[in-house]
């Protein structure tokens, strides 16, 4: 990121789930991978640090180690207890997803007058 391409001052916006979808950053980034984070090689160029979907600074997720944790407990005992597969009406899942975005809501102009009495 340089000031060349990004002028000061301004707002810059980081889309999560776009980066998670660059071909430039993750080899095949709509296909399901398990060994992209298992050391395969094939994966070894990906930019594993690019998608940050908590954030990072000092108003990062505070959640986000419960967040795991929650995750891999229940992703492990799913798995551990079911098969699965894709039922009627699952087909074009990914695609058919509507991203929201947040807005700005501007300043909330406020006087605040001493109390008498
Ligand atoms: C997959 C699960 C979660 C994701 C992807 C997620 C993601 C995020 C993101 C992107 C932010 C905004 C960070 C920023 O503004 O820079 C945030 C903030 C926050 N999250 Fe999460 N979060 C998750 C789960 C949780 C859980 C389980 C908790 C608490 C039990 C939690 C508590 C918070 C709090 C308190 C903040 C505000 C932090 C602050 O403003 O200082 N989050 N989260």
């Amino acid at each position: 990121m340089t000031p060349d391409i990004f002028p000061s001052p301004g707002n810059l916006a980081k889309v999560l789930a776009l980066v998670s979808l660059l071909p430039n950053i993750y080899k095949d980034p709509v296909s399901f991978h398990p060994e992209r984070f298992l050391g395969d090689e094939r994966f070894e160029d990906d930019d594993r640090e690019a998608l940050q979907p908590f954030h990072v600074g000092p108003r990062n997720c505070l959640g986000k180690n419960l967040a795991y944790t929650e995750m891999r407990l229940i992703l492990a005992r799913v798995i551990w207890n079911f098969d699965m597969e894709l039922s009627e009406g699952g087909e074009g899942w990914l695609e058919g997803q509507r991203p929201f975005n947040l807005w700005d809501k501007g300043p909330l102009m406020v006087r605040l007058m001493v109390r008498k009495g």
